[in-house]
């Protein structure tokens, strides 16, 4: 769709540079500290099955695919989530649809599934809209003399767009500060404290911090579901048309029991972080690999005044926006926010010439697989054009999986999709991008993978 510029190559946006061999588990604890992504090494990436044997626990990562299919599939529900992904998420969305296992899981996906009929896609289009125009009057009110930080824009917007979908309320700027810094701190003290606890180390107070940095999330948001829990419960509540009225309505299927309020902050705060910090990762990387590459600008541009002829963008256009999908779908290829997928061991089973003891940890990840030159051509060139190419059809097939794959596939990936798509086009169509001259931004992997530090962007106004 867009060609690079003349004499030049597909862009090559960063990514940290493999260690040539394996290095001591010393070096992987120090490394992991703060980026499981650093602690790889060039083998990683090509690897079919890779097994590392820490101090209390056997790990291995898949990424021959038929062994990723045979642990994502799983419907003899052998390979549950790991308890180590609990340990990660418990303070902050405890026991919810997408922590929980088992017999809990499926009555838990019964009850929120038609929370999730909510997102119905056209039904919430508007809600979307809403909170983009508001984003594009943001920036064009912020000072532009100089970059502009993105992520914190990108949070709030995919932020506002979830809040507005869960409780039709509009997120004011004091509650999206608020978040963004307490989730900064949740990231920072559980990824320590999960490896510590993986060495069988002293928590040093991480677990603490982060729970202290959760608490501080639940507080934005805790009051609006009391409210309306009180006031559907003692029948003064008037129903809204939103994802917590579905929630407030959802019965168990086997006693008939309502969601406790407990129980109903567990699933708001999961649909809330795993519907937008996943999103504004995502709408933060794709910013920069487009402001790196004017010519995808001007090709996206031409494609978004073609199919609006100068309309607003409307639900009904998405459909004819294919670049501005592949550049959606190529970013998560790149940059998956969730990079690792984490599925426990529950009987002991062999895999390629590995037996796994039970207890054992499988780690799939996206990053590693969306990333392996025996899957893709150039894998860790920014080539949005591949998913139209029938060479690479195979692996989009197989070997993408930002949204995870099999029965727990993400719920929210049309929604996801949807807004990602909105916000780029209407980015794109009210600004020219530029990076600055700054050293490029540093992926680290933490809960999502996310920029090192804020990504900054020229935004100039087309008209
Ligand atoms: C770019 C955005 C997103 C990405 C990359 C993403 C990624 C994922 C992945 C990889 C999983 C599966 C995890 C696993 O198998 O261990 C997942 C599950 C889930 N996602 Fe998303 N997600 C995104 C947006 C959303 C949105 C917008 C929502 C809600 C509106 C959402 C809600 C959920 C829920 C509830 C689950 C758990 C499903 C279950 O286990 O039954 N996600 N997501």
């Amino acid at each position: 769709m867009a060609d690079a510029p003349e004499g030049e190559g597909p862009f090559t946006p960063p990514y940290p540079v493999p260690h040539r061999s394996k290095a001591s588990l010393f070096k992987r604890f120090l490394t992991g500290w703060n980026s499981w992504i650093h602690t790889l090494f060039e083998r990683s990436y090509t690897m079919q099955m890779g097994e590392i044997r820490l101090p209390r626990l056997d790990f291995f990562i898949a990424n021959d695919l038929s062994v990723v299919e045979r642990v994502m599939d799983d419907r003899e529900k052998v390979f549950p989530k790991h308890r180590f992904q609990h340990e990660l998420l418990d303070p902050l969305i405890g026991n919810s649809v997408f922590s929980a296992n088992g017999k809990d899981w499926e009555e838990q996906r019964e009850m929120v599934n038609p929370a999730f009929a909510h997102t119905n896609l056209k039904r919430v289009f508007p809600a979307m809209q809403g909170a983009v125009d508001d984003l594009l009057a943001t920036i064009a009110t912020m000072d532009r003399s100089k970059p502009i930080a993105v992520d914190p824009l990108m949070t709030h917007v995919a932020a506002d767009i979830i809040y507005r979908t869960i409780f039709s309320v509009k997120l004011d700027q004091a509650s999206a500060d608020r978040i963004y810094h307490a989730f900064h701190r949740y990231q920072k003290n559980i990824q320590p404290g999960a490896m510590l606890k993986l060495y069988g180390l002293p928590l040093f107070g991480y677990r603490r911090r982060a729970a202290r940095a959760a608490a501080e999330i639940h507080a934005v948001f805790g009051p609006i579901v009391k409210a309306r829990y009180d006031a559907w419960h003692s029948g003064g509540g008037e129903a809204g048309n939103d994802i917590l009225q579905s929630l407030l309505e959802a019965r168990h299927p086997a006693s008939g029991e309502p969601f406790s309020y407990q129980a109903i902050m567990e699933q708001v705060s999961t649909i809330f972080l795993a519907g937008h910090e996943t999103a504004a990762s995502a709408m933060t990387w794709a910013l920069y690999l487009l402001a790196e590459c004017p010519h995808w600008q001007d090709a996206l541009l031409a494609e978004i005044d073609r199919e609006t002829k100068g309309e607003p963008i409307a639900f009904e256009h998405l459909r004819a926006l294919g670049g501005v999908r592949n550049l959606f779908r190529e970013t998560l290829r790149l940059y998956p926010p969730v990079s690792f997928l984490v599925r426990e061991v529950t009987a002991p089973t062999t895999m390629r010439d590995k037996l796994l003891h039970k207890g054992a940890m499988i780690v799939i990840s996206p990053w590693l697989i969306q990333r392996n030159r025996n899957n893709w051509k150039c894998p860790h060139a920014f080539a949005p054009e591949r998913f139209d190419d029938p060479e690479e059809a195979e692996a989009c097939r197989r070997a993408y999986m930002p949204f995870g794959k099999g029965p727990r596939i993400c719920i929210g990936a049309g929604f996801a999709q949807q807004e990602g798509m909105l916000i780029l086009a209407s980015i794109v169509r009210a600004f020219r991008l530029r990076y600055p001259d700054i050293p490029r931004p540093e992926p680290v992997s933490r809960l999502t993978l996310r920029p090192k530090s804020a990504v900054q962007l020229w935004f100039e106004d087309r008209r």
